[in-house]
């Protein structure tokens, strides 16, 4: 039985881990049109490349389709449940640094806190009738985190892109998104709290708990972490 390896299908997060296993002398290439995914790898026998969507690689390790895969460390931990408990970090892989952070307008200038925003919910209610609302794609860490901060009295509603312009657009009154460079909450006049900081992700390897390590798949991932550098794994 052949190991499969999910890989991001496309942009940056598959150069970057195209790179990281090149490096480490296992080649992984995209083969055919531009537009096929499919792929071929050369470095280690029976392994498999399989190219999917960086926000569904979570699911697919879960479901055991995939034993490892290549994806955000802020997906796994959105996407699954208890995620320690299907999925193993086998490395983090330095790339694909990004920032989950809480954000507010710019010109609210009592609200710089975590308590500062859980106060101006609690006003907000009283005057509005309704929640303030957080507008993100990061439900599952972001209620974690606010619940953990002690901050109640908020909605959050769903916005799985340009989420910076829900507050412009009066859908939402602060955001909790993805930044790297910072650019887009400036642009769009948001500013983060100072404990806002609700995950630092990076692209990671990820072997999954579920999937079938009998026999070939089981030699074929300890032939791959001893050429890819990393402490040797017992998947069983
Ligand atoms: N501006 C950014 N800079 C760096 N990393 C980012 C940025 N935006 C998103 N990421 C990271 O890239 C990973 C993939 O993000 P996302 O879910 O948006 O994928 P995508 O490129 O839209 O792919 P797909 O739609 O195929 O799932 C996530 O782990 C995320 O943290
Ligand atoms: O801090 P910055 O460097 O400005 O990057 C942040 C932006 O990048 C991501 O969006 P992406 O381009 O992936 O599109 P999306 O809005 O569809 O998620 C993220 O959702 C932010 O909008």
């Amino acid at each position: 039985m052949m190991l499969k390896l999910g890989v991001p299908s496309k942009g940056r997060l598959m150069e970057q881990t195209f790179d990281w296993f090149g490096d480490r002398g296992v080649k992984l290439s995209r083969t055919g049109s531009d537009r096929e995914y499919s792929g071929a790898v050369e470095g280690v026998e029976g392994l498999e490349l399989v190219l999917l969507s960086a926000g569904e690689i979570p699911r697919e390790l879960a479901a055991g389709r995939i034993h490892l895969g290549v994806t955000g460390s802020d997906l796994v931990r959105e996407k699954l449940a208890d995620w320690p408990s299907q999925v193993a970090e086998l490395a983090p892989m330095g790339f694909g640094h990004a920032d989950l952070i809480i954000a507010v307008p710019a010109c609210w200038p009592d609200v710089d806190t975590l308590d500062d925003l859980d106060a101006a919910a609690a006003a907000f209610r009283r005057v509005h009738g309704f929640r303030l609302r957080i507008a993100t794609k990061y439900h599952r860490l972001v209620r974690d985190f606010l619940t953990q901060h002690g901050v109640a009295d908020y909605q959050l509603v769903d916005s799985q892109g340009a989420t910076e312009g829900t507050v412009k657009n009066l859908t939402a009154e602060a955001v909790a998104d993805i930044t790297s460079t910072g650019e887009t909450l400036r642009a769009n006049h948001l500013k983060i709290l100072c404990d806002g900081l609700v995950h630092q992700s990076q692209a990671t390897l990820y072997a999954a708990r579920g999937a079938d390590w009998r026999g070939a798949a089981r030699d074929t991932l300890s032939r791959l972490v001893s050429r890819l550098g990393l402490p040797a794994v017992d998947m069983a």
